[in-house]
């Protein structure tokens, strides 16, 4: 393996990004880069400035603005914004369903893809990051770069099994089918481009997937 590794992984939401990507960078001991938090606070931050979400000159300010604090240790996540902790916040329905505000703006993805590149390279052991556009836009040059996939009903049943008694049947669809159908007009997480693998994990284990990526790294000469 090179000495320094950097793992690209992408995906719709519930395909298993943040638990595989966490279990990779514990496995292989790298730095870990959730991007979709920082999408997730900066749209914490316009709605706290009060801004509309239809408001794109409002919506890309606040994101130029956003101070983005977040952790890179896969056992200890947090993140910040403009000096609050939003680490819970983020996670919220109010946040799922806005957040796509933010990803259908090429301005607001502009600024963030500068910065995630620079946080992929903060770490010199390396960096496991995932996404949406990790692959294809942040860092097409990395060292492993994965599409996880699952079927829409799996994905409900993970993100349901997450969210619990907090929220209803139509909100589930909501955060899962209808944020990926917005989240998908600039970019593409359903095919895996050129040099990327494309992993199905419907009917495996979360530890059988991230075994799977660790062998590719492993593979790496
Ligand atoms: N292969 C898998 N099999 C079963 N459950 C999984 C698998 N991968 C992830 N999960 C679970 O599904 C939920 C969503 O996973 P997560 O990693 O947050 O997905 P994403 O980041 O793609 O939205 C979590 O509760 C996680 O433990
Ligand atoms: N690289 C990224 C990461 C996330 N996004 C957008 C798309 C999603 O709706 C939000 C939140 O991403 P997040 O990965 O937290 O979403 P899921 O956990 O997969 O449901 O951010 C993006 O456009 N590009």
């Amino acid at each position: 393996m090179p000495s320094r590794l950097v793992i690209a992984i992408d995906g719709p939401s519930g395909s298993g990004k943040s638990s595989t990507a966490r279990g990779v960078a514990r496995a292989l001991d790298l730095s870990y880069l959730d991007t979709g938090a920082m999408y997730r606070a900066v749209a914490v931050a316009f709605l706290d400035a009060g801004v509309a979400p239809q408001d794109e000159a409002g919506v890309i300010a606040a994101t130029v603005a956003a101070d983005i604090q977040i952790s890179l240790d896969p056992d200890d996540r947090w993140v910040r914004v403009n000096g609050r902790d939003v680490t819970t916040e983020i996670r919220e329905p109010r946040v799922a369903q806005h957040v796509s505000a933010v990803s259908t703006l090429a301005a607001c993805r502009e600024n963030l893809v500068a910065r995630q590149r620079t946080l992929m390279d903060a770490d010199p052991r390396g960096c496991v990051a995932e996404g949406r556009d990790v692959t294809t836009v942040i860092y097409p040059d990395a060292d492993v770069r994965v599409l996880l996939t699952a079927d829409p009903q799996a994905r409900l049943a993970r993100r349901g099994g997450e969210l619990g008694a907090r929220v209803n049947t139509e909100q589930l669809r909501d955060q899962v089918l209808r944020r990926d159908a917005d989240d998908s007009k600039l970019v593409d997480f359903t095919h895996a481009a050129d040099g990327v693998h494309l992993l199905d994990t419907t009917h495996l284990s979360l530890d059988e997937v991230i075994r799977a990526v660790v062998a590719l790294a492993k593979e790496i000469a």
